[in-house]
């Protein structure tokens, strides 16, 4: 990846993609409202135990997931910016039953933003990296105040997607649809500075992410998957491979986009009525665009993430993404499981 000569602030970089007509002015304000969110909820990450902001919040979410106070807190920063932002026609978060409009009295704006507050949130406690995830899309057309069913968006029609990883450092990577950049916080400065432009996936890769703890679970093809990988060399893939995992999906992609390889969250019969872990419109969406944008790729096993239509707001499906010959090989072995007779 290139490195950048001049430091590039993120406003900077936003104001040449709008010369250029990659953004417009108020998706360019927005993402500004969203990076200074993260800054606050950077801020309240690394003060750890002794800002009190560790543990649990005593609460659940729509979800049916307990709540950390972090969790509570990053979602609350979110909505007070955007709420104030004057970019938006709604929102939409993971730790929320239903989407809100910005109300009359706000100034507003033709977008509708979609988070996850705080991703990985089960490691804050034990200091690993957590993160926000974030999604844009357009309100559609005549909408003034968006209801559930008009954030019902297929992933290729997000404007803008990024996250914020807060681990070592604060980094906050962004695709407006014209490849993926990397932006640090300097700390002293308080504002993001772009330090990788155009990051890359590489093609191929010899180290996976997955919760391994599940493989009794899966489905067959994906053990068979799994199992082929493990006997490296030997077996039919023909290599050795890596393990990693962090179980923050944001520390698990960046690793990604800096180095290459595949994360799977596959479908699991621990909860068969649930039809993956993750959630498409605040996970996996915003993570396959940065994906496909830095040319890797991004299924539910089955086929391309961004071209489901999603039917519910907090939808789950299973993930597989990275890099794209792997992608495209853990999805094969379940097509061609599908394609079997009986
Ligand atoms: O604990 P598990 O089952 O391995 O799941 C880990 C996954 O769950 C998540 O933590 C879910 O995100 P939330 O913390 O936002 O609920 C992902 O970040 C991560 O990849
Ligand atoms: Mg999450
Ligand atoms: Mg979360």
């Amino acid at each position: 990846m290139p490195p950048v000569d001049q430091p590039i602030s993120l406003t900077r970089y936003l104001i040449e993609e709008q010369r250029a007509g990659h953004v417009s002015a108020d998706l360019r304000l927005l993402i500004e409202v969203v990076a200074r969110a993260c800054k606050t909820i950077s801020v309240a990450v690394g003060k750890g135990a002794l800002g009190g902001v560790l543990g649990d919040a005593g609460t659940g979410n729509v979800q049916g997931e307990a709540q950390k106070k972090l969790d509570v807190i990053a979602n609350d920063v979110l909505l007070e910016a955007n709420a104030w932002g004057g970019h938006l026609a709604g929102l939409a978060s993971e730790e929320m039953e239903h989407s809100q409009p910005i109300p009359d009295v706000y100034p507003r704006g033709n977008y509708l933003l979609l988070f996850d507050p705080l991703d990985g949130s089960s490691n804050i406690d034990v200091n690993v990296s957590v993160g926000t995830i974030f999604s844009v899309l357009r309100c559609p057309e005549g909408v003034t105040t968006p209801e559930d069913a008009h954030f019902l968006q297929a992933g290729c029609d997000q404007v803008a997607a990024g996250y914020c990883v807060y681990g070592p450092s604060t980094t906050l990577i962004l695709t407006v649809g014209h490849g993926v950049h990397q932006f640090t916080l300097d700390r002293e400065q308080g504002s993001f500075v772009l330090t990788t432009r155009s990051m890359t996936v590489p093609e191929e890769t010899k180290e996976f992410a997955i919760n391994m703890s599940n493989k009794r679970h899966w489905e067959a093809p994906m053990q068979q998957y799994v199992d082929d990988l493990l006997i490296g060399r030997e077996g039919p893939r023909g290599k050795d491979f890596n393990m990693r995992w962090i179980a923050s999906m944001v520390a698990d992609v960046h690793r990604i986009l800096t180095r290459g390889g595949v994360f799977i969250y596959p479908w699991d019969k621990k909860d068969p009525g649930k039809p993956g872990k993750l959630r498409l419109m605040y996970e996996a969406n915003p993570m396959s665009l940065l994906i496909e944008q830095a040319g890797g790729a991004a299924t539910n096993g089955r086929m391309r993430i961004l071209d489901i239509t999603p039917d519910q707001l907090h939808q789950r499906v299973p993930v597989f993404l990275g890099s794209k010959k792997e992608v495209e090989a853990a999805t094969r072995y379940h097509l061609e499981h599908d394609a079997l007779p009986g």
